[in-house]
């Protein structure tokens, strides 16, 4: 049986910026696979060369077996893709926008009539229907959008960071849905920097970072593989460089200890990996003391996506999320985006 989606050696450069290096990852069919990352990391164009709206430079696109690259027409019956920001006509009603939608996908009309009325039960937008989406709240509009995205019931769902800007609750009911579609048989590719809703949501998952996979698997498979537990260590609210370094020499000594990685973004900081199960606080903790140095804070967690993320790239996903903003002309990107 062919994969949900294979691509390989993907590469996609707008001018002089490698927007996609080289990215290769499978979906397989009835699996939700997210795509994790930072803004500017390249998930948005990865998905937008798969759904056929931006051409890559190199590399292999297949949708259940189709290549979208010498198929593009084809490719598209079979999947339904949710873009991070469309732009609905606000005068129509959510019904309306619906029946468009299904013309462009030329369902025939009783069959379009009985897919809306479908989605709009199945997304609790029943009572919004007749309504126009101008009066729409951030929620439905994403659900509508979903509509849009499953008229023509595509095997393969593809969803662009489906819920930047929604309070918790429409996150979660966003999140049922989709569990909903898996369980139905639908396959869902996801993007996201939430780790939180990549680490809830998705069978296995692809780490991307400046437009190259870091990292595939389970999320608990990649948590298994960064090792043992983490402490996150503070000396001082913000501890001096030197007094991090001082710190990291000593607790390299400790046999417990398999790990010293300073965070400099997080006012020197340390990230500590220690063997699991062992009960290393109290002895860290003294261990500073024994060379004068004190402890601000101290913490022992399980690894989390984000410790998957630190030890693929040296940094956080927050930190590099601060990194990418304000670097980036969102305006000039969107308008190349319609040339390409
Ligand atoms: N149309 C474009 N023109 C020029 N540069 C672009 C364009 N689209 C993306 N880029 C650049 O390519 C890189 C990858 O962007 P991309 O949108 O794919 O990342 P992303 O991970 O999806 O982030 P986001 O979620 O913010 O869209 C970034 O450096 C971005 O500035």
């Amino acid at each position: 049986m062919a994969a949900a989606v294979v691509i390989e050696h993907l590469k996609k450069k707008y001018g002089a910026t490698e927007a996609v290096k080289d990215i290769s990852f499978h979906v397989e069919k009835g699996e939700i696979f997210g795509l994790l990352g930072p803004n500017g990391a390249g998930k948005s164009t990865t998905i937008r060369c798969l759904c056929t709206l931006a051409k890559p430079d190199e590399g292999k696109i297949e949708v259940c077996g189709v290549s979208v690259r010498d198929r593009p027409k084809e490719a598209r019956k079979y999947f339904g893709y949710v873009a991070q920001e469309v732009a609905l006509d606000k005068m129509l009603t959510g019904r309306e926008l619906l029946k468009l939608q299904a013309a462009l996908y030329h369902l025939p009309s009783a069959l379009a009539r009985q897919r809306i009325e479908q989605l709009l039960n199945l997304l609790g937008l029943q009572d919004y229907g007749d309504q126009k989406t101008g009066t729409y709240s951030g929620g439905l509009r994403r659900r509508l959008d979903l509509a849009s995205g499953l008229l023509h019931q595509p095997q393969l769902l593809v969803l662009d960071e489906p819920t930047v800007g929604l309070d918790i609750e429409s996150r979660f009911v966003m999140w049922d849905f989709l569990r909903q579609l898996r369980e139905a048989g639908t396959t869902v590719l996801i993007t996201s920097h939430y780790l939180e809703e990549i680490d809830a949501l998705a069978d296995r998952l692809a780490i991307i970072d400046r437009g190259l996979v870091l990292a595939e698997g389970s999320p608990s498979q990649l948590k298994d593989q960064v090792g043992g537990d983490r402490v996150t260590l503070r000396i001082r609210e913000f501890t001096p460089p030197q007094e991090a370094q001082q710190a990291k020499q000593q607790l390299q000594t400790l046999p417990f200890v398999e790990e010293v990685i300073i965070n400099e973004a997080q006012g020197h900081s340390l990230n500590l990996v220690v063997q699991r199960d062992c009960n290393p606080l109290t002895q860290i903790e003294q261990n500073l003391q024994s060379i004068g140095l004190p402890t601000f804070s101290l913490a022992q967690s399980r690894p989390s996506l984000d410790d998957v993320y630190l030890a693929a790239t040296g940094r956080t996903l927050m930190d590099a999320e601060l990194a990418a903003a304000g670097t980036r002309d969102i305006k000039k990107e969107q308008k190349q985006a319609m040339k390409s």
